[in-house]
């Protein structure tokens, strides 16, 4: 399995957001669908390590986000849906810095500046337009060899053309065994992109949806 949930139990306060007693996916591109507030974005900062939960979460059948926090997270990336940044930070800083993090090999970095259309990168974040902050959240989510990358809303304030190269690069890294975990109140369809099953977020857990 790429992916593994059992028993997981994340609340804010003592209302209870989540309560999966099992999820498993192997590789694919998955779409996780819900209604504003169902939880996806706590899904998401769980699964990356952002929020402390109860359960167990594991990548490649061996990387536990509790006893193995540096080997996991190395492997999973998330795009959030609405990236804050310091607003002095630079994204040429940000990204330099995730690279060498997530030990970005030689070239990568470029390339997904080139694909995405980043410019300004020498220009702060408090002056970059909200699309440009998004693309550059997005660059980031690629760096390094991950196994999962988490997109959520990965299309809001982006232009057309962005979002043509991002299906793109989500192709290309789902073909060279990278999963994918997207959340969108738009269709992906439209943008041509295949995705192998989709779940939805509700009353706390987590089900496969079959098509119509
Ligand atoms: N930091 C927080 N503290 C307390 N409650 C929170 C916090 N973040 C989110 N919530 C609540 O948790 C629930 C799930 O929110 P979440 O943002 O995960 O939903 P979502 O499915 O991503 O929604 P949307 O589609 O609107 O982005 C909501 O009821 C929200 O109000």
């Amino acid at each position: 399995m790429v992916l593994e949930i059992r028993d997981l139990h994340q609340k804010y306060g003592d209302q209870e957001i989540l309560a999966i007693p099992s999820f498993q996916i192997g590789h694919g591109i998955y779409w996780i669908q819900g209604e504003n507030g169902a939880g996806k974005s706590t899904l998401f900062r769980t699964l990356s390590g952002m929020l402390p939960y109860q359960g167990n979460v594991i990548l490649n059948d061996q990387y536990d986000l509790k006893k193995q926090p540096v080997d996991y997270r190395l492997r999973l990336n998330l795009g959030e849906a609405e990236p804050l940044y310091p607003s002095f930070l630079t994204p040429s800083d940000l990204i330099s810095f995730v690279a060498e993090a997530k030990k970005a090999p030689e070239g990568q970095v470029e390339k997904l500046i080139e694909a995405l259309g980043i410019n300004y990168l020498k220009n702060t974040f408090g002056s970059c337009s909200s699309g440009m902050v998004k693309k550059v959240s997005l660059a980031v989510a690629f760096l390094g060899a991950p196994t999962v990358i988490i997109l959520d809303e990965p299309l809001i304030t982006i232009d057309f053309e962005a979002q043509k190269a991002l299906f793109e690069l989500i192709r290309s890294y789902h073909a060279v065994g990278v999963t994918f975990l997207l959340s969108s109140h738009q269709l992906f369809q439209q943008g041509g992109l295949t995705v192998s099953k989709t779940f939805a977020l509700k009353n706390k857990i987590l089900q496969e949806i079959t098509a119509a």
